[in-house]
């Protein structure tokens, strides 16, 4: 098993005192015990706060209040406000890293990306780093639901939101990711072993041999259509897009797994999530809907005129990375299963998705070998 490189907090920590001037990204090297209650963790919060920005240190505890956004499936987020002496509210959220996150996700990456994302405007915009996760900006938004994302008229925003964010350049590799990670994913939950008797004998009836096939097979078929890579979010789902209904802006959140890698992969994810928490497929967007999404994309203010060439290309490449965002998520939730604090059926949800990526690959497949030979996709 390769070594999970665990984020170096103090390093990374060191690194933004450094750059303070420039980026305005603050640090500091405590950390809060996510285990916490609420109300014993807030002291903790509050002297964090104190300590990334000094104006707040005259402040009296009382000017700050604490409560919970979300458990979220990864990590544990608070709002803070803070009453200013002005009498202004300032609300800020802190994000704790959920334990053992570092074996499927790369803070460094993250942390790197989340830069140059908030400078070109998107997300929250990150104010400071600590030792065992960050601050970051309040977007005053609700989050989407997975029928919200479905309409076309989000789906048509989103789609638009989505070409801008591919155009944004971070710096460092531009090699794609997806098998690296998918193949890193694969190491470690090929070797798993659980205490609890049931999740072991469910888990001993999974083949990493068929799917070690599987994840070559698929490499194969989408090394064959030389798909633009780009910086890309990696997980749309509509828990990361939250919308100001007001001035309807809509934000994309949540970079931990953005990285370069294949446009098809974002945007096939992405439909993926159609199907929202109860993973219903049939929710799956059919031709016309993805057509209406991706000519939104591919000229958002021109939609009307993107070829029909261009159309099919997008919608084989997507139907292809479909199936790869299903091979991924299946080997991070036997990850998270082993790993997971969070009581959530992650080894069901293997199930979940390596069932519909099997159900999809032959006609995907089929699809893809017709398209490149010239025949259309009908
Ligand atoms: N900066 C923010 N301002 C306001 N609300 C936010 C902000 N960031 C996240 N949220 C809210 O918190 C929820 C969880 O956030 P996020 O997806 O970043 O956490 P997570 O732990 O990574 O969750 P998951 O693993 O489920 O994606 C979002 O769906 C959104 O409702």
């Amino acid at each position: 098993m390769v070594a999970p490189k665990i984020w170096n907090a103090m390093e990374a920590a060191e690194e933004a005192r450094e750059n303070h001037g420039s980026s305005g990204i603050r640090s500091s090297s405590l950390t809060v015990d996510p285990s916490l209650s609420l109300p014993d963790m807030k002291p903790c919060i509050v002297e964090l706060c104190k300590d990334l920005f000094k104006n707040w240190s005259i402040l009296d505890d009382s000017h700050f209040a604490v409560e919970t956004v979300s458990g979220g499936i990864t990590n544990l987020l608070l709002k803070v406000s803070v009453r200013e002496e002005s009498g202004d509210i300032v609300n800020i959220t802190v994000r704790l890293y959920g334990p053992y996150t570092e074996f499927v996700i790369d803070r460094d990456r993250e942390l790197q990306a989340i830069q140059y994302l908030s400078a070109a405007g998107f997300g929250a915009k990150l104010l400071g780093i600590f030792g065992n996760g960050m601050v970051q900006s309040f977007i005053n938004a609700r989050t989407l639901t997975a029928s919200d994302m479905r309409k076309p008229k989000l789906a048509a925003e989103i789609a638009k939101q989505l070409h801008e964010f591919h155009q944004v350049e971070v710096p460092g590799s531009k090699e794609p990711q997806l098998w690296n990670d998918i193949f890193k994913f694969f190491e470690k939950a090929s070797i798993l072993k659980f205490d609890v008797i049931e999740k072991q004998q469910k888990y001993e009836t999974i083949s990493f041999k068929e799917i070690h096939t599987e994840i070559v097979e698929l490499k194969e078929l989408t090394d064959r259509l030389n798909a633009p890579v780009v910086f890309a979010h990696n997980d749309l789902l509509s828990g990361n897009l939250m919308l100001n209904d007001e001035d309807e802006k809509l934000y994309f959140i949540d970079f931990e797994y953005g990285s370069y890698n294949y446009r098809g992969f974002d945007i096939g994810n992405h439909f993926n999530e159609y199907a929202g928490y109860d993973c219903d497929y049939s929710m799956y967007p059919n031709k016309d809907k993805q057509y209406h999404f991706f000519r939104h994309y591919l000229e958002p203010y021109r939609p009307h005129q993107v070829s029909d060439k261009d159309l099919e290309a997008l919608y084989v490449e997507t139907y292809t990375y479909m199936l790869a965002s299903h091979l991924y998520w299946a080997l991070w939730a036997l990850i998270q299963a082993k790993m997971s604090l969070i009581d959530f059926d992650y080894l069901g949800y293997f199930f979940l998705r390596y069932n519909e990526y099997k159900r999809q690959k032959e006609k995907c497949f089929l699809l893809v070998q017709l398209y490149l030979s010239g025949s259309g996709t009908g």
